[in-house]
């Protein structure tokens, strides 16, 4: 799959054994090679695949360095970002360097936001290993997180190439599926009915962790992805869209306090909340709103807010969500299934009535 944006075009390479050739793909990516490679990964995905990475790259460019940071949300900080500048400026990372991000969406989004700052910015490579990063590694969306608001310090920066070794699948905690699931679901509810409807007919394959089904449903997640953000890098108008569910979703990260719930899981309580405040302001049809719940119900996907998340706490981190304007808060909200709009002044009032009520159907839901 190619992507094609106003700054940039890059490949997004699926398959089986790409790891290996990664030396290969830094070949055929530039006229003249790279003088040092950071490989940045992280305590649980480095141990799995840095040395066939580092092997592989080091073919090539053989001053090649992996630098590991500890797992977890935690790790999109000011602090890991200095350390890692620190490293590459201490061993002489020059403006002729590449980053090759090796994990999950932390490290793919601190590398690029490495990548992007680096003396100005230095190319960067994405191979992303879990199903959430489908989402990450596609895009150009770099960040690191303040502790008042998730991803409030980055910029759009594209990759050089995302390579997507579906093999590394096989080493995913079970757990982190749903949470990449959650952002497929996305996809579909803002931009592909029958991608919902694939997701649904293929889940028991998919729950399986079967690698053909698997490949096939990053494949198309991705082209949506892809899609939107060929048409609107920089979050001008539509690839808001993408941002379906992320308002509530990201203020509960904030409030919970990073590392504690997965993105993807946070996102589909989001998607649930957003879909009660359409539907209570009249703009999300009622069939739409049960369509949202029962996907979340069928995929085991939670529905409700974790217990130790107030809404005073949601209330006080929506705040700092980057699509609010002039203090207006701004939510997408769905008028069908593929067809969401932005929607700016949604009130306090109008996102509590939508909290109580997500509350009961959570409680209906459970006793059902
Ligand atoms: N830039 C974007 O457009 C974008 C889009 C969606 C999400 N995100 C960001 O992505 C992050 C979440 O990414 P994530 O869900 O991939 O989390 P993650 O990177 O924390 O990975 C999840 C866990 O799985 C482990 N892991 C990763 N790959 C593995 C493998 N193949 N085998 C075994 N263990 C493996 C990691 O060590 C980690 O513990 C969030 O910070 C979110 O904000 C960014
Ligand atoms: O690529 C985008 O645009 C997205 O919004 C994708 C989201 O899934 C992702 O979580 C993104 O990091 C959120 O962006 P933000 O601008 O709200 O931080
Ligand atoms: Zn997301």
């Amino acid at each position: 799959m190619q992507l094609e944006t106003n700054t940039a075009s890059y490949h997004i390479s699926f398959g089986s054994g790409l790891l290996q050739s990664i030396g290969q793909c830094i070949t055929d990516l530039f006229d003249f090679l790279p003088t040092k490679v950071i490989v940045l990964s992280d305590d649980k995905v480095a141990p799995l695949y840095g040395q066939t990475v580092c092997t592989s790259v080091q073919t090539v460019v053989p001053d090649t360095k992996i630098f590991v940071v500890q797992h977890g949300e935690q790790s999109k900080s000011l602090t890991v970002y200095d350390q890692v500048v620190g490293y590459m400026l201490e061993n002489n990372f020059d403006r002729k360097s590449l980053v090759i991000a090796l994990g999950g969406g932390v490290v793919g989004d601190l590398a690029g936001f490495v990548a992007a700052t680096y003396m100005r910015g230095i190319p960067f490579i994405q191979v992303p290993t879990t199903i959430l990063a489908h989402d990450s590694s596609v895009g150009g969306k770099v960040a690191i997180n303040h502790p008042l608001g998730k991803n409030t310090i980055g910029a759009f920066y594209q990759p050089k190439a995302v390579i997507y070794d579906v093999d590394t699948l096989k080493t995913l905690p079970k757990e982190q599926l749903d949470s990449g699931i959650a952002e497929v679901v996305k996809h579909g509810h803002i931009h592909s009915p029958e991608l919902i409807d694939w997701l649904m007919e293929n889940y028991y394959k998919i729950d399986q962790l079967n690698q053909a089904t698997l490949a096939d449903m990053l494949y198309r997640s991705c082209l949506v992805k892809a899609n939107i953000v060929s048409q609107d890098e920089r979050e001008q108008g539509i690839r808001a869209y993408l941002n379906f569910g992320h308002t509530i979703g990201h203020s509960i990260e904030s409030a919970l306090g990073y590392g504690n719930i997965p993105h993807g899981i946070a996102v589909a309580i989001g998607m649930v909340t957003a879909a009660i405040i359409g539907y209570q302001k009249g703009i999300t049809p009622k069939h739409v709103l049960d369509q949202v719940i029962s996907v979340n119900k069928f995929l085991g996907l939670p529905m409700r807010l974790p217990k130790e998340v107030t809404y005073d706490k949601i209330l006080q981190y929506i705040q700092y969500d980057k699509k609010n304007v002039g203090g207006f808060l701004t939510f997408v909200l769905l008028k069908d299934i593929g067809a969401p709009e932005i929607f700016k002044g949604i009130t306090k009032e109008e996102v509590l009535d939508a909290l109580y009520y997500q509350l009961n159907i959570a409680l209906d839901v459970t006793k059902g």
